[in-house]
């Protein structure tokens, strides 16, 4: 099969006009990000924020064009607002600023455009640059000891960082970075953040006690999220990760909803099933207009600690091969190893347990990865600003 080529792609986008512009959206500069990878195709399309609604159509039919030149296998369109609308195409391949050194302070330039997604409707937090859900399609993949590695690699890389558990149903905060006590209120209004590691952290685990049974109601566990949110003292942060609640459910879309999202990261085991719900994950993000930043696939393949023999005990790379057929961004897979386990459940995890191993290099890679994401505003696919819609 012949390799589709860029020139093709934009050659065939040329056929798609603006209608409000009288002019075709590669002329009009409004398409970006395009990355083509064994024929699956993924671009932005840029359009000023109040015109998104409308553009569903021209969306459509700038994915369909593309989707009826030979060898092209899939493709993904994504409307991104912009300003002024265009105003980023021509400059996808520029390259993402250097993280700052730890400490330094942060060029406006350099923050990440980006809490809110589609959300300009949704209340920002003051102080915050961009706030990263960790998501996962169903219980049990691994999604707090990735949300908890990655705030640790993040902050290595020489970022701000605060950690948001809004697993209220089970949260796992407090045991996985090792603090306990209860957070202090000075003005009775504002919480005081908790901090291990460099890491400002909340959650509803510092609130009960480890063994209370939490039944909330819908409405009680929205407004538990924005007061974590809004009442907690985050201060100067370059990134707030958020730990969502498992699952694809209304409590997890209303949350998705309600929090200024500048993105997402999806993690899932390679079980076939597994991946079927991380699918659910990935829509459920573009419903609420949230980019998707990439998937991390987790506990990938067993190494026997004693004689390194690899096994593959779920069918391995399938996160991988999922990401590329949905024109998803593979942000990197972490084995399944028991000194992951082992110091998370003794609230020091890997990136600090283990600062030079292998587990830590990789987080700190798949970090870089995610803010470069969030400094050049490329999120998904591969390359692209703020979806407005889907
Ligand atoms: N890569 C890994 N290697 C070994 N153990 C892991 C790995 N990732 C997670 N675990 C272990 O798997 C268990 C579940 O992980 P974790 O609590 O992070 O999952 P979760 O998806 O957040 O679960 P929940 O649905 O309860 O929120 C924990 O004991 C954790 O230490």
């Amino acid at each position: 099969m012949s390799q589709i080529t860029e020139q093709q792609i934009l050659d065939t986008l040329k056929s798609v006009r603006d209608p409000e512009n009288d002019n075709d959206i590669v002329s009009l500069n409004m398409v970006s990000g395009l990355v083509i990878k064994d024929g699956n195709v993924g671009f932005a399309i840029e359009v000023a924020p109040e015109r998104g609604p409308k553009l569903e159509p021209l969306r459509k039919a700038a994915e369909d064009a593309v989707h009826a030149l030979p060898g092209v296998l899939s493709v993904t369109a994504v409307l991104t607002a912009h300003s002024s609308g265009g105003q980023n195409a021509g400059n996808q391949n520029a390259a993402p600023p250097p993280p700052p050194a730890r400490g330094a302070p942060q060029a406006a330039g350099q923050r990440p455009p980006a809490q809110g997604g589609a959300g300009q409707q949704r209340q920002m937090v003051p102080g915050v640059g961009a706030i990263v859900a960790v998501a996962s399609g169903k219980g049990g993949v691994g999604k707090s000891t990735t949300a908890t590695n990655l705030s640790l690699a993040l902050s290595r890389i020489g970022l701000k960082v605060g950690l948001l558990d809004a697993d209220i149903y089970g949260p796992s905060l407090p045991r996985m970075m090792g603090i306990s006590g209860k957070p202090t209120s000075p003005d009775g209004k504002i919480l005081k953040p908790m901090e291990n590691f460099g890491i400002k952290c909340m959650s509803m685990g510092f609130l009960v006690a480890e063994d209370t049974p939490m039944i909330w109601r819908g409405p009680m566990v929205q407004s538990a999220l924005q007061q974590m949110l809004r009442d907690v003292e985050w201060g100067e942060l370059d990134v707030l990760i958020v730990d969502m609640p498992p699952g694809t459910g209304d409590a997890q879309l209303t949350m998705a909803q309600q929090v200024p999202l500048a993105g997402a990261v999806i993690v899932s085991t390679p079980q076939d099933i597994a991946l079927l719900d991380a699918r659910k994950g990935l829509n459920m993000f573009r419903k609420v207009d949230v980019p998707v930043l990439g998937i991390i696939e987790n506990m990938s393949v067993f190494i026997c600690p004693n004689c390194g023999h690899e096994s593959h005990i779920f069918s391995h790379g399938g996160a991988k091969k999922e990401a590329e057929t949905l024109g998803m961004n593979f942000l990197g897979e972490m084995p399944l190893n028991i000194d992951i386990r082992i110091t998370s459940d003794e609230g020091r995890p890997i990136v600090v347990s283990e600062p030079d191993g292998e587990h830590a290099k990789r987080y700190i890679d798949i970090a870089k990865s995610i803010w470069d994401r969030l400094s050049t505003g490329t999120t998904a696919p591969r390359q692209s600003p703020t979806i407005v819609m889907q």
